[in-house]
């Protein structure tokens, strides 16, 4: 099985959580789309859903292939978000943002009852961190804001490149406007004190620590789906 079929397995068990009429938060990233494109056969078939996206990609692909959405002021309490991870550990704590779309991730999985992670097995780890983490910052006073994001990790033991994400030529901006500085700390020992010291940087609009949001992770390996539930 290759690293798309694995995808898509994910994306089908997901599927099966899904029940008809439900308001659903869709995420975003390619398992993400893989699951889209699943919705969307449903969809085709009869099945009603409300959709709310997790970021402009999402919504141009979910209305490309047909999947009826609302924005998240209009349906501003969900049943369930689907979206993927670029880490997840066993108690489901989550690093996200490697497609930018962290923040809108996040308000619209907290939103939601319920919030299923799908992904393959290389996104498991032991301890988060190994992905790079990102960091979603206003642009106003960014330089500010890495001193003070530095400064933090530090006092965490923590140490590592912050590098500001670039597309093409520029910057890469958010949705929402915003940079995002990816964070190389490797092993995160205590992924709970920095997330609330990030927080409380004014500059730090969010960051790609899922922590207590993630019900369920649904994990493909080459043998199929596996359930994971919080240790
Ligand atoms: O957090 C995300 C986007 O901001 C994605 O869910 C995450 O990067 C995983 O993406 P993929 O399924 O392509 O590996």
């Amino acid at each position: 099985m290759d690293a798309r079929q694995m995808k898509i397995k994910a994306a089908e068990a997901a599927l099966a959580y899904v029940e008809d009429g439900m308001r659903l938060g869709i995420g975003t990233g390619s398992t993400a789309e893989e699951f889209v494109r699943l919705l969307a056969e449903k969809v085709a078939g009869g099945f009603r859903i409300e959709g709310v996206p997790t970021s402009e990609r999402t919504a141009r692909l979910c209305l490309e292939l047909g999947v009826p959405l609302k924005s998240l002021d209009e349906l501003p309490e969900l049943d369930l978000t689907v979206d993927g991870a670029d880490e997840v550990d066993r108690k489901l704590r989550l690093i996200k943002g490697g497609g930018g779309a962290l923040l809108r991730e996040k308000i619209v999985a907290s939103a939601s009852e319920r919030m299923i992670v799908i992904a393959d097995e290389s996104k498991v780890v032991d301890v988060l961190g190994a992905f790079k983490l990102p960091i979603e910052v206003n642009p106003f006073g960014q330089f500010a804001t890495r001193i003070a994001i530095e400064k933090v990790a530090s006092r965490l033991g923590l140490t590592g490149d912050i590098v500001v994400r670039a597309s093409g030529d520029g910057p890469f901006m958010t949705d929402g406007g915003h940079l995002i500085l990816d964070a190389s700390f490797g092993r995160i020992p205590d992924a709970e004190a920095l997330a609330s010291e990030l927080n409380a940087i004014p500059g730090v609009v969010e960051h790609g620590l899922f922590i207590g949001i993630a019900t369920l992770a649904i994990i493909a390996g080459p043998s199929g789906a596996r359930v994971l539930t919080a240790a």
